[in-house]
């Protein structure tokens, strides 16, 4: 699927946003190896930090229904920003801990513009699960 496409499943995801306190609606699709999508939208709580964004929401909802950790191609990602929406931080570092290190980023807003980054490109100098798997070895 091409970044366009996948931008498009991604602003279908976003209509279903519930986002009843910023009113900023935020949609994402990945695409996993065997070609199957999955959708997710920003989910808000009256007490703010329960907020789930777009990109977890998705990322969640494949590893819950079965997809191992680093089986997807490609995430996209959309909200109606300026320029092309960039996901926040603790998103940055979920898409590092169940996505390939080189996979692409697609982001997207609705003027139609769009920029694509590798995960470990949006987070440079992580902390990644080998850091705690060595840490383990020294038991
Ligand atoms: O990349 C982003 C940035 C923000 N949000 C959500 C969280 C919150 O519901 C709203 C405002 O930050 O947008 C996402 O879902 N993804
Ligand atoms: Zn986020």
């Amino acid at each position: 699927m091409n970044p366009e496409k996948l931008l498009e499943q991604a602003l279908e995801a976003r209509n279903r946003a519930y986002a009843p306190y910023s009113h900023f609606r935020v949609g994402a699709a990945l695409l996993g190896d065997d070609g199957s999508l999955h959708l997710g939208c920003n989910i808000e709580n009256a007490a703010y930090g329960p907020t789930n964004c777009a990109e977890r929401t998705a990322l969640f909802r494949a590893i819950a229904d079965g997809n191992p950790p680093r089986s997807f191609q490609a995430i996209a990602i959309i909200g109606d920003t300026e320029a092309p929406i960039a996901p926040c931080g603790v998103c940055r570092q979920v898409l590092l801990e169940l996505c390939r290190p080189d996979m692409p980023v697609i982001m997207g807003n609705l003027q139609g513009e769009i920029v694509v980054m590798t995960v470990s490109e949006l987070l440079p100098a992580a902390f990644t699960p080998n850091d705690v798997q060595q840490q383990e070895g020294k038991q």
